[in-house]
């Protein structure tokens, strides 16, 4: 990333300002950092990811947004080479505990990718496959999980007459919504999504914007977008990243409006990015 000199501009500490749910956080970044090899892309981060609201890391390419939320549900661990420092807690725990299972800590946290990627299976067997690798409950209650995870996507309604079908014959954006209804099927803690629309056209983009809506407050929504519209319309609080920092953590309408940071001001009036 060329940071045409702002990076003098960095404030010495994250200016945080956000949201607090009721609920209290449902994820703590506390001091993390992480390299690649030798190469540093997190530095001391800390964020609250308060539960139940919908919270978007932005930010110019480059700067660490999906290293951070791959971080959280340890997806970077299948990177050769990647180091951490610091704690990522979900309930009070450092998901980086030598005891932590990270098949169990994946389950608590689904993740929705860019592109989306069902298995080459059925509609219906997308869905129940994460819970016949862990719960492997009976076929009713197997069929009742993914009709309220196909109804919690936004999908049941296009699919209910061809459960059986192949789930890549459906439209990319289905094909999306089903990815989250795979996600959600374990009633995640947390959901992790990594510019989930970036693969979509406008109108699919629109129904997974809608059902982020439709899931706050059920869910914690994490969600890495580079569409500064989509931060501001789905999103409660948000992160804006810098050269592997957060520099300001705070209430999307502020943030977008008001910002507390200069830098942050000329990210989102689009002076550099
Ligand atoms: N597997 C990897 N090995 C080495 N460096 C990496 C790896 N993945 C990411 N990086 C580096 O870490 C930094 C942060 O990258 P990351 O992909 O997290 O940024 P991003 O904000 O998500 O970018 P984008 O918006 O383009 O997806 C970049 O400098 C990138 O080159």
């Amino acid at each position: 990333m060329n940071d045409h000199g702002q990076a003098e501009r960095l404030p010495k500490e994250t200016i945080y300002h956000h949201q607090v749910s009721p609920a209290g956080a449902a994820l703590e970044v506390d001091r993390f950092s992480l390299w690649y090899g030798n190469k540093q892309a997190l530095f001391d981060d800390s964020l609250d990811i308060q539960q139940g609201l919908v919270t978007a890391l932005i930010g110019p390419s480059g700067c660490g947004k999906s290293t951070l939320i791959r971080a959280m549900n340890r997806m970077n661990d299948l990177v050769k080479g990647v180091r951490v420092r610091g704690e990522i807690r979900l309930a009070g725990r450092n998901v980086y505990d030598p005891g932590v299972d990270v098949t169990e800590l994946r389950r608590r946290m689904g993740m929705v990718f860019q592109k989306p990627n069902p298995f080459p299976r059925s509609i219906l067997s997308n869905v129940t496959y994460p819970l016949e690798l862990t719960e492997r409950p009976g076929k009713q209650a197997l069929l009742e999980a993914a009709e309220h995870a196909l109804r919690d996507a936004g999908l049941w309604n296009e699919v209910k007459d061809r459960l059986g079908a192949d789930a890549l014959s459906l439209s990319g954006g289905q094909q999306q919504r089903l990815c989250i209804a795979r996600a959600i099927v374990t009633k995640p803690e947390i959901l992790l999504m990594d510019e989930p629309c970036s693969a979509l056209d406008p109108r699919a983009t629109a129904a997974v914007e809608d059902l982020i809506g439709a899931l706050r407050g059920r869910y914690t929504v994490i969600i890495v977008t580079h569409n500064m519209q989509q931060a501001a319309r789905v999103s409660d609080n948000a992160a804006f990243m810098y050269l592997g920092r957060i520099v300001e953590h705070g209430r999307t309408d502020v943030v977008f409006v008001r910002p507390k940071a200069s830098l942050t001001q000329d990210y989102i009036t689009g002076r550099f990015g």
